[in-house]
């Protein structure tokens, strides 16, 4: 019997059939309204437009060079609708695979392209991602204060305001500034000079002042209400385990950044200690940064966000990966990351199944002004809204009025002057 003569042009094809959107156009927008932003425009000849967050704080204008001067050009002519395959061009086509700066840069074309891909197909992004998989997205405030009574009266008016999960930072006695403490209510902005504020910092005084503080939120707050605390990257293993171990008669929700990650095996210490959950991840910026914490389950929660780890396509493979092994998520969300970030991780949260719960800081108003959103907060839980696309966009001739203003984070140093971490 004859054989079917093998079509040569498959290829060619595939390539000529589907119906294409051909991008047109790409630039960066660099936009200071109370904090920078970096933000991706994709334009197409459809007259369809997407947009993408790329802000890495404290080192925003390399992300802005990346995209301009080695991304940009590339974009041009390839059909919008292949987000897979853009992806890949731009990750395997750098030959420098990952790194902070390259996985903000290609995170940022992705979400331009799932944004362009729901205004085509006139669905919210979280319908092209398999649909809501949940009602609303949990998410969690920020309560801090100068010590423990005013962190405790913040915590209970977020309760107030229906959140269902708070984050406590305090004060520590005998330190004269403390990570997740803010001179302002609601906005808590850690890149505070141009160039780096030097801070002191004592582990030994923060951890004799975090088991006091979730003692009196506990007494003051309830049991119906979720705790975390972030201890930002500071303790080592055993300091942890130990911290770990004495917040479990308080059930927090988890233990955040408890040490730093780079050598993933350091939280079987911690592990082998405490039964508190740990949650670690927001400075992630691929699978592979998880992997041996997903895989091994050290973790619980895993923090990666859309802007830092490779936009949404790398994301839910990351999530995915992590349900295997009953890992759940839970977004970074500080006011770092833009509207754009947090309307992308709200149809990320909806869609997935894994999810744990969304960090949410408000931003300020001249910040919302710039970006115009439909995410919507009521009752603790958020809803990236029904608008076609990520239902986010920025106001161009509004941000030009806000330039760009040098802002470093800060660095701790021991109070023998040792050089740590911040
Ligand atoms: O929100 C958090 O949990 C943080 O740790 C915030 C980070 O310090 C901040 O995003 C750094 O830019
Ligand atoms: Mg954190």
């Amino acid at each position: 019997m004859p054989q079917p003569k093998p079509d040569e042009n498959a290829r060619a094809w595939h390539a000529s059939a589907a119906s294409k959107v051909r991008i047109t156009g790409a630039k960066v927008i660099v936009t200071c309204p109370g904090r920078n932003f970096v933000t991706l425009k994709i334009e197409t000849d459809s007259g369809v437009y997407g947009v993408g967050d790329a802000t890495l704080n404290g080192r925003e204008l390399a992300v802005a060079s990346y995209l301009t001067d080695h991304v940009n050009d590339c974009l041009i002519g390839r059909d919008a609708h292949r987000i897979e395959d853009i992806w890949q061009f731009l990750y395997r086509g750098a030959y420098w695979r990952r790194g902070p700066v390259t996985m903000a840069a290609i995170a940022a074309v992705d979400t331009a392209l799932w944004d362009i891909k729901g205004k085509l197909a006139g669905l919210p992004v979280y319908q092209l991602l398999g649909g809501a998989a949940r009602d609303g997205v949990m998410v969690y405030g920020h309560a801090n204060g100068a010590d423990v009574d005013e962190t405790v009266a913040n915590a209970l008016h977020y309760k107030e305001l229906g959140y269902k999960a708070i984050r406590l930072q305090s004060g520590v006695p005998g330190l004269a500034s403390t990570y997740g403490v803010s001179r302002d209510r609601y906005f808590y902005e850690p890149a505070d000079a141009r160039l780096p504020t030097e801070n002191i910092w004592s582990t030994e005084k923060y951890l004799r002042s975090v088991p006091p503080l979730f003692e009196a939120a506990r007494k003051a707050l309830g049991w119906d209400v979720h705790l975390l605390h972030d201890a930002h990257h500071r303790l080592t293993p055993i300091e942890a385990g130990r911290l770990g171990k004495e917040l479990e008669p308080y059930r927090p929700f988890w233990l955040e950044d408890a040490t730093p990650a780079e050598n993933q095996a350091n939280f079987r210490l911690i592990r082998q200690h405490t039964t508190t959950p740990l949650a670690v991840g927001e400075i992630f910026n691929s699978i592979w940064d998880a992997k041996q914490l997903i895989e091994e389950q050290l973790i619980d929660y895993i923090r990666a966000t859309i802007v830092h780890a490779g936009g949404i396509s790398h994301l839910r493979k990351l999530a995915n990966f992590a349900d295997l092994h009953n890992v759940r998520t839970g977004c970074h969300g500080a006011t770092d990351l833009s509207p754009v970030c947090m309307a992308a991780a709200l149809h990320f949260d909806l869609s997935i199944a894994n999810f744990g719960v969304q960090e949410y800081m408000r931003h300020t108003a001249e910040t919302d002004a710039v970006f115009p959103h439909h995410y919507r907060f009521a009752d603790g839980m958020m809803h990236p809204g029904d608008a076609p696309g990520l239902g986010v966009d920025i106001d161009e001739a509004l941000a030009a009025q806000y330039p760009y203003e040098p802002a470093s984070l800060p660095v701790n140093r021991l109070e023998d002057g040792t050089m740590f971490n911040w």
